[in-house]
């Protein structure tokens, strides 16, 4: 898609963040457009799941600014990040285990055209509307994490590990949903995944995080090409721009 002209649905400027005042991530310049699938890639302890915590101001940010959707975010903002339709897709996905399915969604968004609508998206969860979700697979269950964000109609989604614990083939049955999501309602997304060449199949474009700084970024399609910039980047090389 071409994004060039328009303004970013999120953004986020000089980003740094931690823990316990240790830093992790460092001067971080990010952003991503509505319908733009943004893939966040890089090699464990790279800083990925921080970068979106502190985008969601679930961990505060030492510096920087965070821009969503023309609203400039203070820097405890999780309550204002929903608010302006800030969803995370955590890691672990955090469902109610003993919930249904249903329940589930429900919980999270009570329009029934919403929750209908996710089961156009994941057939499978209309299946197994009244199961429990500590009794789905993992492959379910991470269709249920998307599907609760999605009924909350999502400005913007982060997800974080979309393939945890999941075999390759489940997630390229993920990947092209999240990219309809995109294409039909304009949902911009940040994908945190291992998985790199199906991350950038999906993708529009790619950032390359390394030791808690932005070591390559570029046009998807572009750095399929080109694994072996992906490669150096996972190295930790020097940064490097592919735009
Ligand atoms: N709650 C925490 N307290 C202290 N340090 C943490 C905490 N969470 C993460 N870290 C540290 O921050 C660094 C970056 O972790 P992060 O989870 O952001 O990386 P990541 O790129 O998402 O890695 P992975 O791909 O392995 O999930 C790591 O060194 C990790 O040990």
């Amino acid at each position: 898609m071409n994004t060039t002209s328009k303004t970013p649905v999120l953004s986020c400027s000089g980003l740094s963040a931690g823990y316990a005042g240790a830093p992790v991530i460092r001067d971080v310049d990010l952003s991503v457009h509505r319908g733009e699938i943004l893939a966040l890639l890089g090699p464990n302890g790279a800083g990925k799941t921080t970068t979106l915590l502190a985008l969601a101001g679930l961990i505060n940010r030492a510096d920087g600014s965070i821009t969503l959707d023309g609203n400039t975010l203070r820097s405890e903002h999780s309550r204002q990040a929903a608010g302006h339709g800030l969803v995370l897709v955590p890691d672990d996905r955090a469902l109610f285990t003993t919930l249904t399915t249903y329940e589930n969604l429900k919980l999270a968004g009570r329009k029934k055209a919403k929750i209908d609508g996710v089961f156009d998206l994941f057939p499978r969860l209309r299946e197994r509307t009244s199961v429990a979700a500590g009794s789905l697979s993992g492959g379910e269950q991470q269709m249920l994490a998307i599907g609760r964000a999605l009924v909350q109609d999502p400005t913007v989604l982060l997800i974080d590990e979309l393939s945890m614990g999941l075999a390759p083939v489940i997630v390229e049955q993920l990947l092209p949903v999240i990219r309809q999501v995109a294409d039909d309602t304009g949902t911009a997304v940040i994908l945190v995944e291992q998985h790199v060449r199906l991350a950038l199949q999906a993708a529009d474009r790619a950032v390359v995080l390394a030791h808690g700084a932005e070591v390559l970024s570029g046009d998807a399609k572009e750095l399929l090409t080109h694994p072996e910039r992906i490669e150096a980047a996972y190295l930790g090389g020097d940064r490097v721009a592919a735009e």
